[in-house]
């Protein structure tokens, strides 16, 4: 059983990613964090912790906030890696690989595919994910893919719609973005937060893109749009113009697309309030998996754009939900620190899920960052600073982790 309060005392080094009283305040050293339920009730110097029901030694480990996985593709059956084994061998990716995907999917059972998921969910976990947003996106027919955005709603903390992902075998490409608008989005409606578009070539081009994020912002659903992956494209303009939370993959821009970007922060700065702008979210795991250019991180961060790192776990371009491994690899191989890499991971997430605030709306309370009033999602590292996260790149770091004030891990 859980106790009412528990004190999480000698952590060495804590990085809130509280950005209040500023970025240099948000590292303590020799800290403790006080969970009463579900909330952080304290957090501050070790030295003046109050007394708890249960008490927990960090012995002198790194806390930081639980990973805030912003982008992740979980309710799916079926392995490609075959698709992967031929893409490392010279292949390269293509978004038509999602319709086998989509048959082993539609080929599931509801037992099948929940407990496929929980699978996943428990591993995010166990990497010291707290909290992720999964799309739908595998089942590309009215029934499919309220079947799966069903699914995804009893497991997931946010899901999005993302019945724009491929336009299914044997369907016309304008003929499936009107039903994309129309009784599937009426369908997925009571299951989702979210919309999403995979603006791409292969997949759907901006004008079917434009149709499909204006039909949902009307049905009142938050926007997001997977754009600029495999070449220049149409995604970032139009995740601009539509105001969305996000856009994801980032892996070509252009000068005018990073100035865009820029331009929907004015205002608004880390620790003040004001409304956010677009998140560019980078998947460094898919990146890697498809030998694309990573994505170019420290340009949009230099620019005044707040990135997300994600895993985009994926049965196609990235089967890993291993945040440290993006971490690590925003570090060693994108040119961030590993505060930025950490924030990009934890904050950026929940801005991006535009659940950074310490609002306790809908029972939501801020995830990605620790302060009172916030979520109880924390981990302990192995290691006794999260540096170590990249200086010992691939290692078993992840210690405990606590979502919602409950020991997962
Ligand atoms: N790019 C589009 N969708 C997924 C890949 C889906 C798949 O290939 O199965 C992604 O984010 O990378
Ligand atoms: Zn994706």
């Amino acid at each position: 059983m859980t106790p009412a309060s528990t004190l999480i005392t000698n952590i060495g080094e804590l990085s809130t990613q509280d950005y209040a009283q500023g970025p240099e305040a948000s590292v303590l050293r020799d800290a403790a964090v006080v969970f009463e339920g579900e909330r952080i009730s304290w957090i501050g110097a070790a030295a003046d912790a109050p007394a708890a029901d249960e008490t927990m030694d960090a012995g002198g480990r790194a806390g930081l906030p639980g990973w805030v996985d912003s982008h992740t593709h979980l309710v799916f059956a079926g392995d490609r890696s075959a698709e992967f084994e031929a893409r490392m061998a010279g292949e390269s990716y293509a978004a038509g690989g999602i319709a086998v995907t989509t048959a082993a999917t539609r080929a599931a059972s509801d037992y099948d595919l929940t407990r496929l998921l929980l699978a996943r969910v428990a591993e995010a976990a166990a990497g010291g994910t707290t909290y992720l947003e999964t799309k739908t996106g595998y089942g590309l027919n009215v029934q499919e893919e309220q079947r799966s955005a069903r699914i995804a709603s009893t497991v997931a903390d946010q899901v999005t719609f993302l019945g724009a992902h491929l336009v299914p075998d044997g369907m016309d490409a304008e003929e499936y973005t009107d039903l994309v608008c129309t009784a599937m989005l009426t369908a997925v409606r009571p299951y989702v937060q979210w919309a999403d578009v995979f603006c791409e070539q292969g997949a759907f081009t901006a004008e079917q893109s434009r149709r499909v994020l204006a039909a949902c912002r009307k049905a009142g659903l938050g926007l997001r749009v997977h754009g600029n992956q495999l070449g220049y494209g149409a995604g970032v303009a139009l995740a601009v113009e539509f105001g969305a939370a996000s856009v994801d993959h980032v892996n070509y821009l252009s000068d005018d697309d990073v100035a865009a970007l820029a331009g929907t922060w004015t205002g608004w700065g880390p620790g003040r309030s004001g409304t956010p702008g677009t998140v560019a979210t980078c998947l460094p795991a898919c990146d890697l998996s498809t030998r694309a250019p990573l994505a170019d991180a420290r340009r949009l961060l230099d620019a005044g754009v707040p990135v997300a790192l994600a895993s985009n776990c994926n049965p196609g371009t990235s089967y890993t939900s291993s945040m440290t491994f993006c971490v690590a690899t925003a570090v060693l191989q994108m040119g961030l620190t590993v505060q930025e890499a950490v924030r990009a991971a934890t904050f950026g997430g929940a801005l991006a899920l535009r659940v950074h605030t310490g609002e306790d709306r809908d029972g939501q309370r801020a995830v990605g960052s620790l302060a009172v009033g916030h979520r109880a999602d924390l981990q302990l590292l192995n290691a006794p600073s999260a540096a170590h996260l990249a200086y010992r790149p691939g290692m078993p770091l992840t210690g405990s982790v606590w979502r919602a004030g409950v020991r997962v891990r």
